[in-house]
């Protein structure tokens, strides 16, 4: 089966010489259909820097990108903006709600972005909501609205038109434990819906909804496993 995202000796630089940070050092790594891979590792090994380019909101220093085939960087620009409404859906740890838009709206807004007509675009984005349990909710606005729920819209927002392939950074940033494991079972449900995502997590309990872990440090996959191994893997400086 083809890989939804392919990232093949992908090398980020940030900065001039000679301040200059690598942050990616030939990563390669693919995330295929119906599977959840984590990207765990220390503070700066890498892993915004891997889900943002994985993503096209960045671009690599060398190496290549596809998404669902495609070279994200024969796309140019506008391409990449396109694919990002269309293929990838993007769940960012602060929700990147807009504040002066209902929970519809804001998950409407890629669709009608994207140039499909208002009407269809409510009513996607209303599934999106029903699917994240969220419908009844569908008419408020994000500052009326506990994290959990702000946290559902934004993965509505994400997964809205049928994105096939999902990226999360720290999705669960500030919720409660609960409400955290709900959003990561969402995330869990989409992939086993076909979807390939790629989750960014400090914590292995979360790993532990993935089908695969890989472990970041200092810009290099130093490890990659099932995760069964994943308690493993939190410890590496033991091993
Ligand atoms: N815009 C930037 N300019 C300069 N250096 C940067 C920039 N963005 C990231 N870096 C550096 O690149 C390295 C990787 O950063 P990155 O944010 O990808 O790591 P991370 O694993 O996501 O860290 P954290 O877990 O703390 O979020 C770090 O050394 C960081 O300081």
């Amino acid at each position: 089966m083809n890989p939804v995202l392919q990232l093949t000796d992908v090398t980020r630089t940030h900065g001039i010489a000679p301040h200059e940070v690598l942050a990616l050092r030939g990563v390669s790594f693919a995330a295929h259909p119906g599977e959840l891979v984590a990207v765990m590792g220390p503070s700066g090994s890498g892993k915004s820097t891997l889900l943002t380019i994985a993503g096209g909101l960045d671009q690599p220093t060398s190496g290549e990108v596809s998404v669902e085939g495609v070279d994200l960087a024969r796309l140019g620009q506008q391409g990449r903006a396109r694919m990002r409404r269309t293929s990838i859906g993007y769940v960012f740890q602060g929700f990147n709600l807009i504040p002066a838009l209902t929970a519809t709206e804001n998950v409407a807004l890629p669709r009608e972005l994207d140039g499909i007509g208002p009407r269809q675009a409510r009513a996607e984005a209303r599934r999106a909501l029903a699917e994240v349990g969220i419908l009844d909710l569908a008419d408020r606005f994000p500052d009326n609205m506990s994290g959990g729920q702000q946290q559902r819209v934004a993965i509505a927002r994400a997964v809205v038109g049928e994105r096939r392939l999902i990226l999360a950074d720290e999705p669960t940033g500030a919720l409660d434990t609960e409400t955290g494991e709900g959003i990561l079972q969402l995330l869990r449900a989409r992939c086993d819906a076909g979807a390939a995502g790629v989750l960014v997590t400090h914590e292995a309990r979360h790993a532990a909804w993935a089908d695969r872990v890989v472990f970041l440090r200092d810009g290099v996959v130093v490890d990659e496993t099932g995760a069964d191994r994943v308690d493993v893997l939190t410890e590496p400086a033991a091993r």
